[in-house]
């Protein structure tokens, strides 16, 4: 016994035993700057997960020629949707980060709650750290991407298993890979739909948009394209839509590859030339607002919509810290605490 309290001092295992979940999102720059956009996007575009280019090539035209024109032109638009509390990306997240700990807590769950982004701060190799110091040897971790991807859910993997290949004592792990079909995620999103239909009637079109990925990647067998098929199909069953009622897009594309198609400001631009003047667009593959919501899809989509004829444009907003999502996050994660 006395050997094993030796052991337990000498490795700061005394305090062991306590459960901790892990929230892992993207990321964002620090500031609306280009120089902390540089700093960003050269961590996140330098990830293999997400450009499969051959490194040298790659890095010839990231450092090149990309990291010259890129920072300062986003920098420009993250401005615009910057807030008091900095980037909205991280200011909802520690949002959700709260409460899902107050909500598992008033379940009488012993878990704590953190958060960490896969580029830029807080990172995962220092929130896994942190967690270690508070004696969490049991962890959760639920990346906020409702499908997986490679370059998103993969890629948080990646982190993780990065930091801890350092460590001696692993800590028990349970990974949640995707949560495209779950019921809660099927029911907060038709919920937030029908809310918005209740408030502002029921629009000619109802347009899901996903963040692309190239299309290569479906075919070497990444399932995120499925995936955003199966969520759109069980919330449109949900709300009992009909295949008129709905589309399914794809926005974000970055380079010249072909990536997932249709396009979401192709798409949204030929709606008013078909008689569709009224839409409202959900993203449901972001668990918070962020750039490519906020500017992408509210701001510059709806200009594309107004400017090829279109009458109303509505925008309906991530999921982000409403109720029925951190309920869901909760029921996720409840059965590995
Ligand atoms: C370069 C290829 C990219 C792939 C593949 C990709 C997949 C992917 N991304 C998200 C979620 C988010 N992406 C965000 C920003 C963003 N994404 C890319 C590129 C790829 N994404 C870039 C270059 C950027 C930065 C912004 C810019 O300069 O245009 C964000 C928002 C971050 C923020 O700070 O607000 C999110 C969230 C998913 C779900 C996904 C996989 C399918
Ligand atoms: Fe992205
Ligand atoms: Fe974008």
């Amino acid at each position: 016994m006395a050997r094993f309290s030796g052991l337990d001092k000498a490795t700061g295992h005394s305090a062991r035993g306590k459960t901790g979940v892990l929230l892992v999102n993207l990321g964002t720059p620090d500031e609306p700057t280009a120089s902390a956009v540089r700093r960003y996007l050269a961590e996140f575009l330098a990830d293999p997960r997400v450009v499969e280019i051959p490194k040298l090539i790659w890095m010839m035209i990231l450092h090149g020629i990309i990291l010259r024109v890129r920072p300062a032109k986003s920098a420009a638009l993250y401005k615009e949707i910057w807030t008091d509390e900095g980037s909205p990306l991280l200011a909802i997240s520690r949002q959700q980060q709260s409460k899902l700990s107050e909500l598992l807590s008033t379940s009488g769950i012993d878990a704590s709650v953190h958060l960490a982004m896969r580029y830029g701060s807080p990172s995962v190799a220092s929130t896994l750290q942190d967690m270690h110091k508070q004696g969490i040897d049991k962890l959760v971790v639920l990346p906020l991407y409702p499908q997986y991807a490679a370059p998103t859910t993969a890629s948080a993997f990646d982190a993780i298993a990065k930091e801890l290949c350092k460590w001696r004592y692993l800590p028990a792990l349970h990974f949640i890979n995707t949560y495209h079909d779950h019921p809660d995620l099927i029911s907060a999103l038709a919920n937030s739909i029908q809310q918005d239909f209740d408030k502002n009637g029921k629009p000619q079109k109802l347009v899901l948009s996903y963040h692309g990925m190239p299309e290569r990647n479906l075919h070497l067998g990444d399932p995120y394209y499925c995936f955003c098929m199966k969520t759109t199909r069980l919330v449109v069953e949900k709300l009992g839509l009909t295949e008129d009622d709905y589309i399914n897009t794809f926005q974000s594309r970055f380079g010249k590859a072909k990536w997932l198609q249709p396009y979401t400001d192709a798409t949204i631009e030929a709606l008013p030339a078909k008689g569709i003047n009224d839409i409202a667009v959900i993203c449901p593959a972001f668990s918070a607002d962020c750039l490519e919501t906020l500017e992408e899809i509210q701001g510059e989509n709806r200009h594309v919509f107004e400017g090829a004829g279109g009458k109303n444009f509505r925008y309906i907003e991530c999921l982000n810290a409403n109720d029925d999502h951190i309920k869901m996050m909760a029921n996720i994660v409840k059965p590995y605490l």
